[in-house]
């Protein structure tokens, strides 16, 4: 009967979906557990019943952490005690940059130092995983499962979690289907899914690529305001339509459509960077004050799936030489860069020099 009970990997899509909505989550390493909820999404109910368990405190990375001038004694971790007086606004603006200019959060800080983070940091990087703000209310608890049994909540073990999250997911293709497109009427769509129930992603194939010839490539990363409601702030939209042009012309290619939204960070991120950005702060800047990396992307997905599809080698177009070198670490051979440079507008030129600046893309 033991195959019925979900996989710690299919907890994780659980733990995702609870992080979305606002619901609590256990996280355990057998001697010492932690319940842990979104900074950004408590409720004044839930935050209260934490206050009654214990001794609440937020956990930060130390990007948001650099921003609030609070000192992150766990490396890329800060952890403060919170205030007796901190409500959820509180709460909200410490994780949120939004308002940082207008009300700026000055502190007193009482940090947290010393003593064991790791159950911290797994809530940090499920956060990020659930494209929530990277800040964890956490309150130690006693007996972990038994505390997430008697209150309905998911279970995950703390070391498990981390490993799975570091190690990608694994990928299954689910269908694949004629397309007729604009650029071909060969084309054929592919749709893979994941173990751990995050998001499907897709490859659209051009003609009947060689598998044992360099394939022409697009990694391309979704963009819901560039690739489809025409948005002048990125170069996205021209840049898949080029490429699925280009494809069309040569009778052949793929184009991997990653569900990678705004670099990793989710839409909802990626619309508070956007603020952030009309506040003066660049596309690097605003994801530092968020909290998150400069690219929270995995860009495994893209050479898994190629490698699935049977390609070997490909003939990348891209102007991002960090996605050359993951296809070249992953075992995939990128015998030339084809450079894809379309869609300048003169609300983007600041964002494409500071992507070649600060990221390395090549101009
Ligand atoms: N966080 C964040 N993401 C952004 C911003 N502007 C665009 N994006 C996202 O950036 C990604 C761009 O993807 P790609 O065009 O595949 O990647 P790239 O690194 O620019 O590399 P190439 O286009 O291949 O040269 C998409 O996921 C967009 O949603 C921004 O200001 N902030
Ligand atoms: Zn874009």
């Amino acid at each position: 009967m033991n195959a019925l009970f979900p996989t710690t990997t299919e907890r994780l899509a659980r733990a995702r979906a609870d992080l979305r909505m606002g619901v609590a989550i256990v996280l355990t390493d057998g001697d010492q557990s932690l319940l842990a909820i979104g900074a950004e999404n408590v409720s004044a109910d839930r935050l209260d019943e934490m206050r009654a368990l214990g001794d609440v405190s937020l956990t930060l990375t130390a990007r948001r952490a650099e921003t609030l001038k609070i000192r992150a004694y766990d490396g890329d971790l800060a952890r403060l005690r919170l205030p007796s007086d901190a409500g959820v606004a509180w709460i909200r603006a410490t994780a949120d940059p939004a308002d940082d200019l207008l009300h700026p959060m000055k502190g007193p800080w009482s940090e947290l130092r010393g003593g064991d983070c790791q159950l911290a940091r797994a809530s940090v990087q499920l956060a990020k995983s659930a494209q929530i703000l990277p800040a964890m209310l956490c309150v130690p608890i006693e007996d972990g499962r038994g505390f997430a049994s008697a209150h309905d909540l998911t279970v995950l073990d703390g070391a498990a979690t981390e490993l799975l999250l570091k190690n990608g997911h694994i990928l299954t293709q689910v269908v694949h289907a004629r397309l007729p497109m604009t650029v071909s009427e060969a084309g054929r769509l592919h749709i893979f899914r994941t173990d751990d129930g995050s998001s499907e992603h897709y490859a659209v194939e051009i003609g009947s690529p060689d598998r044992d010839q360099p394939v022409l490539t697009r990694l391309h990363s979704a963009c819901f305001t560039g690739d489809v409601i025409g948005s002048l702030k990125c170069d996205c939209g021209p840049q898949l339509n080029a490429a699925l042009a280009a494809m069309g012309k040569n009778g052949a290619g793929i184009l991997l459509y990653l569900n990678q939204e705004g670099r990793g960070i989710g839409l909802a991120n990626k619309m508070r960077a956007y603020s952030l950005q009309d506040q003066g702060f660049d596309t690097v800047e605003a994801n530092h004050r968020l909290g998150f990396e400069d690219d929270e992307r995995d860009f495994r997905t893209g050479a898994e799936i190629l490698k699935k599809l049977g390609f070997k080698s490909v003939q990348l177009m891209t102007n991002n030489p960090n996605k050359v070198a993951k296809m070249e670490d992953m075992g995939v051979k990128v015998t030339e860069r084809v450079p894809l440079k379309v869609g300048e507008t003169e609300q983007n030129r600041a964002y494409l020099a500071t992507k070649a600046k600060k990221s390395g893309h090549l101009l």
